[in-house]
C-alpha cells in the first residue's frame, strides 16, 4: 500500500455486477467507487464517472457506494462509507445485501464486512439495511450478519460473529461488550478493556479500536489494530455523523497504516467532528495514508470542506434573551413525581428567589421570562450549588439546561473567581461538553443569557467551524467552555486550553456522551489533560434517558453524586400526543404529505434514517409546494445552520433531519414530529419525539411503523405510550406480543428506571401508571427486558454501548452512520 495512492489514484474499470471499479468517489454526490462495487450496474456509469482512488477525489476509499436505490444500501463495496456522501455503504462485497460496507456508508447503509456477508448468517437478511453489516454494525452487522446468533442465546457473551445487540457480539456485535475477535479486553490492551467495552473488532471503530489487537495506549484505544476502525471510529457521531475516524489504517491506533493521528485508513477519518470528535481535522487519507499528524491535517482526501466562520450571536437583548414562552401544562409539571436518592441530599427550593442567586443572575432569570423553577431546576439547582456531584434525569424540554447553568455561574460568583483575560492558553472554570455542535451553540447561547451583564465569559467551539476563529474567541477569555469532544480535544492538545482549574465540569446528554461513541474520548479528556479529579472538581451529567449501563460507566466520574430522577427515566413526556400508524414503506410519502398538507404554515421535524433520505425528501417536497430543509451529518456546518435557521424563522416550516437533530434541540412551535423512519433504539425515540411538546406546550409526534423492520421497537413504544398515558393501537400491541420472548425484546437494563445504587426496581417513585403488562410494575424496563433471553438487538443501550464491531462504531450506527 502506498502512501501516494492519494495521488495516484488506481485505474478505474468497470466490472460486472458485484464489482465495480476500484476506487473511491468523485466528491459530493457522487457514488464511492470500490473494489465491492456496485450491483447495479446501469449506474455505474453515473456514479463512477469522476473517482479517484481516495484522497483527491472524495470520500471513497476502498470503496462502495450503492448500488443506487434510495437509500442507497444496496452494493457495496470494500469501503463503502460515502461513496456518495450520501450513500450507503458498500460491503465487503455485498451482493444485494442491504449492508453496507466496511464503513458506515454515510447515511444509511452502514457499513459492514458485507451486506453481502450477511448472507452467510443463518438469517435472511431481512433487516439488511438497518443492519448493516460488517461495518456499522459488527461482523456480520446488525441482526443479520456473519453467523449472527439467531437462535436466542443473545444473551451470552460473545456469541456469534457479529450479532448486534449482544453483549458478546462476537466479531464486533454492536452492542456488544466484549466483543470477540480480541475484544479489548482480551487482547494485549487488557487494561483498557473497562473503557472500551466496545470489543469486538473495535468499539468505536470497528475492526480496530480493541479488536483485533486494540491498542496500546490511551490514545490507541479506539485504533489499534486492524485499524482505528475499519470503518468509522467511534461510531460516535451522533452525528452523528459519518464517524470519522478510522478506516483500516485507524485514527488514532496503529493499524494497517494510519498511524497515531491523522486518519488513515480506508476511509478517512474526518467528519465526525462532533460528536466524533477529532474529525474533520483529522482527515485522514485514503488507503494507506499515514495520517501522520493528525489533527490538523486535513489531508487530501477532503473534498468537501470550507471553511465556516460562524456568524456573531446577537446582541441586543431580545435575541440574547429570546427563549419558547411556557406551555399551559406548565403548572402540570408540579404533580410530576420526583426523587432524589444517594446520601444527605439537601432539601429543594420552590421558587427563584429561595436559590440566593446573585442580582444580575435573577435579573437575567427575569429577562428569560421565567418565573419559577421547573422542577429539574428546583432540585438541581441547591444540590449543585452545595457542590454535589450529580446525575439528573428529566424530560426533554424540562429545563434541564438552566438547571445546570444557573447553579454554575452562582458558584463562580460566590467564589469570587475573577472575570477571564485575554491570553494565549486560558484555564476555564467550567467545562460542558454535549454531543452535537448545534446543542453545543445552544447550549452557549442559553450560557450567554445568565451570564449577561456579568463578568463572566462563556465560549464555545465545535467541529465544523474555522478553527483559528474560534481559537481567537478563546484567547478573548474564557471561564465556562461549552464544545464538543473533537474540537475540544484538538484544543487542549495544542495547549490553548487547559484544564487544570476546571471546578465544574458538565455532559449534557451524558448518557450519549458516555456510551461507545464519545466514551472514550470523555475518559480521555478527565484523564489525560490535568483536570483535577473528582472529588476535587464538580461532576453534574445530565439527560432524559440514562440506561444502567451508562450510568455505571458514569459513577466513574462522580464522587459521592446524588441522583435525581423527575418523572421516568426515559420516559417521554404526557404533553405529546404521540400516534403510531402502521404504514408500508412506499405509502410513507404520501402519507407525509397528507400530514403536511393540513400544518399549513406550522413547524413540522421529520426524522429519518438516513442522510441520502433526508436530502431526497426535503428536495421532493420542496418540488411538490412543502418548502423544506435537511440537517444531517454529510451537510457544511454553514449549511446546518443555516438549514436551522430557515426551520426556526419558518422559511422552510419542515425540516428533515437525520438523528442529528434529535437531542437537545430547543426550537420554538414545532408542533408535531414524525419519524418517517423509527429509529432502533427506544431512548433516541424519546428524544426525537422532545423536540416538540416543550415546557408545558403540547406537542403531537407521529410514528410510521413499518412491521417489516420496526418490529424490534414495538414493545419498548407500547411502553413508551403505555407509561405517557398514550392510546397504544392495536396492531403494535400485537406486534410487541409477537416480539415476546424473540430477540426483539428489550435487553435488560436498557431502561433505567432508578438509580442503580438502589436496590429495588422502580425505585420509590411510584411513576404514573405502574408499567404495563410489558414491563411489569413500576419499573421502566427492567423487567421489560431482563425476562427476555435475548438482548436482541435494537435495543441496545441507547447508542451502541458496544461499539460495533467491525466498523460499526459503537456509537451508535443506529441512524445514519452509526
Ligand atoms: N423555569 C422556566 N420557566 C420557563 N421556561 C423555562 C424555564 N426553564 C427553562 N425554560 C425554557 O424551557 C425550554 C426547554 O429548556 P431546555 O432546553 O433546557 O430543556 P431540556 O430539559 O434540556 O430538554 P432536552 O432534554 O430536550 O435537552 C427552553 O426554551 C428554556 O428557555
Amino acid at each position: 500500500m502506498s502512501e501516494d495512492w492519494d495521488d495516484e489514484p488506481p485505474s478505474l474499470g468497470v466490472m460486472p455486477s458485484f464489482s465495480t471499479g476500484f476506487s473511491s468517489n468523485g466528491g459530493a454526490d457522487a457514488g464511492g467507487g470500490g473494489w465491492g462495487g456496485n450491483n447495479s450496474s446501469e449506474e455505474v456509469t453515473q456514479k463512477f464517472e469522476s473517482m479517484t482512488f481516495s484522497a483527491k477525489g472524495g470520500r471513497g476509499g476502498f470503496g462502495g457506494r450503492s448500488g443506487g436505490d434510495e437509500g442507497g444500501r444496496r452494493g457495496g463495496g470494500f469501503g463503502g462509507r460515502r461513496g456518495g456522501r450520501r450513500e450507503g455503504g458498500g460491503g465487503f462485497g455485498s451482493s444485494d445485501g442491504e449492508g453496507g460496507g466496511w464503513k458506515n456508508g454515510g447515511s444509511s447503509g452502514g457499513g459492514g464486512f458485507g451486506g453481502g456477508f450477511k448472507k452467510f448468517g443463518d438469517r435472511d437478511g431481512d433487516e439488511g439495511g438497518e443492519s448493516r453489516g460488517f461495518g456499522s454494525r459488527g461482523f456480520g452487522g446488525g441482526s443479520n450478519g456473519f453467523g449472527r446468533d439467531r437462535d436466542g442465546d443473545g444473551d451470552s457473551e460473545g456469541s456469534a460473529f457479529g450479532r448486534r445487540g449482544g453483549r458478546g457480539g462476537g466479531f464486533g456485535g454492536r452492542g456488544g461488550r466484549r466483543g470477540g475477535f480480541g475484544g479489548q479486553r482480551d487482547n494485549d490492551n487488557g487494561e483498557d478493556g473497562g473503557e472500551s467495552r466496545g470489543g469486538g473488532f473495535r468499539s468505536g471503530g470497528g475492526f480496530g479500536g480493541g479488536g483485533f489487537r486494540g491498542g496500546e495506549d490511551g490514545e490507541s484505544r479506539r485504533g489499534g489494530g486492524f485499524g482505528g476502525g475499519f470503518g468509522r471510529r467511534g461510531g460516535n457521531d451522533d452525528d452523528q455523523d459519518g464517524g470519522g475516524g478510522g478506516g483500516f489504517g485507524g485514527r488514532r491506533g496503529g493499524g494497517f497504516s494510519g498511524r497515531s493521528g491523522g486518519g488513515g485508513g480506508f476511509r478517512r477519518g474526518d467528519d465526525n467532528e462532533d460528536e466524533g470528535g477529532d474529525g474533520e481535522e483529522r482527515r485522514g487519507g485514503g488507503f494507506g495514508r499515514r495520517g501522520g499528524g493528525g489533527d490538523k491535517e486535513e489531508s487530501g482526501d477532503a473534498p468537501r470542506r470550507e471553511v465556516y466562520i460562524p456568524p456573531a450571536p446577537a446582541d441586543d437583548e431580545g435575541s440574547i434573551f429570546e427563549t419558547i414562552n411556557a406551555g399551559i401544562n406548565f403548572d402540570r409539571y408540579d404533580d410530576i413525581p420526583v426523587d432524589v436518592s444517594g446520601r444527605d441530599p439537601p432539601g429543594n427550593i420552590t421558587s427563584f428567589d429561595e436559590c440566593g442567586f446573585f442580582q444580575t443572575t435573577s435579573e437575567n432569570i427575569a429577562k428569560c421570562k421565567y418565573t419559577r423553577p421547573t422542577p429539574v431546576q428546583k432540585y438541581s439547582i441547591p444540590i449543585i450549588m452545595k457542590g454535589r456531584d450529580l446525575m439528573a434525569c428529566a424530560q426533554t424540554g424540562s429545563g434541564k439546561t438552566a438547571a445546570f447553568l444557573l447553579p454554575s455561574i452562582t458558584r463562580l460568583i460566590s467564589e469570587n473567581i475573577p472575570g477571564a483575560s485575554r491570553n494565549d492558553t486560558q484555564s476555564p472554570e467550567v467545562l460542558i461538553i454535549s454531543p452535537t455542535r448545534e446543542l453545543t451553540l445552544q447550549i452557549y447561547n442559553e450560557a450567554r443569557k445568565f451570564t449577561h451583564n456579568s463578568i463572566y465569559r462563556p465560549v464555545v467551539v465545535y467541529g465544523g467551524t474555522s478553527v483559528g476563529h474560534q481559537l481567537r474567541q478563546v484567547e478573548g477569555g474564557c471561564n465556562m467552555l461549552v464544545c464538543t469532544p473533537g474540537r475540544l480535544i484538538d484544543f487542549l492538545q495544542r495547549k490553548k486550553v487547559l484544564l487544570d482549574n476546571i471546578k465544574i465540569f458538565i455532559l449534557d446528554e451524558a448518557d450519549r456522551m458516555l456510551d461507545m461513541g464519545f466514551g472514550p474520548e470523555i475518559r480521555r479528556v478527565v484523564q489525560d489533560f490535568d483536570m483535577p479529579e473528582k472529588g476535587k472538581r464538580q461532576t453534574l451529567m445530565f439527560s432524559a434517558t440514562f440506561p444502567e449501563e451508562i450510568q455505571q460507566l458514569a459513577a466513574d466520574f462522580l464522587e459521592d453524586y446524588l441522583f435525581l430522577t423527575v418523572g421516568r427515566v426515559g420516559g417521554a413526556t404526557s404533553d405529546i400526543q404521540q400516534k403510531v400508524i402502521e404504514i408500508g414503506e412506499y405509502e410513507r410519502r404520501d402519507k407525509l404529505i397528507e400530514i403536511l398538507s393540513s400544518a399549513g404554515q406550522e413547524r413540522v421535524l421529520v426524522f429519518v434514517e438516513t442522510k441520502r433520505s433526508a436530502d431526497f425528501l426535503a428536495t421532493s417536497l420542496s418540488q411538490s409546494g412543502y418548502p423544506a430543509t435537511s440537517i444531517h451529518g454529510d451537510r457544511f456546518q454553514r449549511e446546518r445552520e443555516e438549514a436551522l435557521r430557515d426551520f426556526r424563522n419558518g422559511r422552510a416550516p419542515v425540516l428533515i433531519a437525520t438523528s442529528v437533530a434529535a437531542r437537545g434541540l430547543d426550537i420554538p412551535e414545532v408542533k408535531h414530529v414524525i419519524n418517517y423512519d423509527l429509529p432502533q433504539q427506544i431512548d433516541e425515540y424519546v428524544h426525537r419525539i422532545g423536540r416538540t411538546g416543550r415546557i408545558g406546550n403540547k406537542g403531537l409526534a407521529t410514528a410510521f411503523f413499518q412491521k417489516d423492520k420496526d418490529m424490534a421497537l414495538a414493545r419498548s413504544l407500547v411502553k413508551i405510550l403505555t407509561d405517557a398515558e398514550q392510546d397504544v393501537p392495536d396492531f403494535l400491541e400485537e406486534c410487541a406480543e409477537s416480539a415476546a420472548g424473540t430477540n426483539f425484546g428489550p435487553s435488560g437494563g436498557q431502561f433505567a428506571s432508578r438509580d442503580i445504587r438502589s436496590g429495588g426496581r422502580g425505585s420509590q417513585r411510584g411513576g404514573r401508571s405502574g408499567g404495563s403488562s410489558w414491563g411489569g410494575g413500576g419499573g421502566f424496563s427492567d423487567n421489560f427486558g431482563d425476562g427476555g433471553a435475548s438482548s436482541g438487538g435494537g435495543f441496545t443501550s441507547s447508542s451502541g454501548m458496544g461499539g460495533g464491531g467491525g466498523g460499526g462504531g459503537g456509537g451508535g450506527e443506529e441512524d445514519e452512520e452509526w
